[in-house]
């Protein structure tokens, strides 16, 4: 498969060599605004950029027809209009707050904590994310899907917001360390225990094998997609 990386930072490069690995061809390694020349004509694009360009990335690949696969956050608020420039486009977009395959079992699992929790009044309800001091976003991606997999599930909570969780408002603390690839835990604490459910990633490798697991699976595919359709959670 032909595939062209938007975004060609530490996400990027590390998606160039395991894409490589699996025997595609990188036609296109772009840290500027793609167009439909510096594109090269790829099977699919692998988008993981800044929050603040994603929007018109992805809107350039789909009107030329590409396939997108899009791990950048902290853009979501217009993810609906991609969906529909998708759909008029007769092509096809994936997004995944995180695409690990750990984190994406995770997010089963808390949905059916929160689920379970609903008729439980003993313990209040904490997300935490930790992440590198680059990081551009807070709360992360995948601590809003997190609490979004929460709201769903359990209607004691109605949305999120950042620091301590204050009655239906769910709480994330976001906290940047050092080098951190991404650390995300859910607390229920009680008057006598506390329930945690933690997933750690030790590097970026499972996020980059995960996108590019996803941009295999896309391929012919139309319509909007998220990394639940790829692993059949
Ligand atoms: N969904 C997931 O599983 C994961 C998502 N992420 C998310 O992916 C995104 C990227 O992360 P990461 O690689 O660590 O970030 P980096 O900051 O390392 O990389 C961003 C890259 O985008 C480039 N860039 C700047 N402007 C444009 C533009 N207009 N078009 C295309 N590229 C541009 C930058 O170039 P330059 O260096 O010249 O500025 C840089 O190469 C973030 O939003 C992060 O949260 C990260 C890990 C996993
Ligand atoms: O910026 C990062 O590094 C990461 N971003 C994603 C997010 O916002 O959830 C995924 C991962 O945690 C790493």
């Amino acid at each position: 498969m032909k595939i062209a990386l938007v975004g060609y930072g530490k996400m990027g490069k590390i998606i160039d060599e395991i894409a490589q690995k699996r025997g595609h061809e990188v036609v296109a390694r772009l840290k500027e605004t793609p167009t439909a020349q510096n594109l090269n004509n790829p099977d699919v694009v692998i988008e993981f950029s800044l929050p603040e360009v994603a929007f018109d990335n992805i809107k350039t690949c789909l009107e030329n027809k590409i396939p997108v696969i899009c791990g950048t956050t902290g853009w979501l608020e217009k993810k609906a209009e991609i969906e529909k420039i998708a759909v008029d486009n007769d092509t096809a977009f994936l997004y995944g707050s995180n695409f690990s395959l750990g984190v994406n079992l995770f997010f089963a699992l808390n949905e059916k904590l929160a689920a379970l929790m609903k008729n439980v009044d003993e313990y209040s309800c904490q997300l935490e994310e930790i992440h590198h001091v680059h990081k551009k976003d807070a709360p992360s991606g995948t601590a809003i899907s997190i609490a979004e997999g929460i709201i769903e599930n359990n209607p004691k909570f109605e949305a999120w917001k950042l620091e301590e969780t204050q009655g239906k408002e769910l709480g994330i603390f976001a906290v940047r360390e050092d080098e951190v690839p991404g650390t995300h835990s859910v607390f229920y604490k009680s008057e006598v225990d506390e329930i945690e459910i933690k997933h750690t990633a030790f590097n970026r490798d499972g996020f980059a094998l995960g996108a590019v697991v996803a941009a295999e699976w896309i391929k012919d595919k139309k319509g909007n997609f998220g990394m639940k359709d790829v692993l059949g959670l």
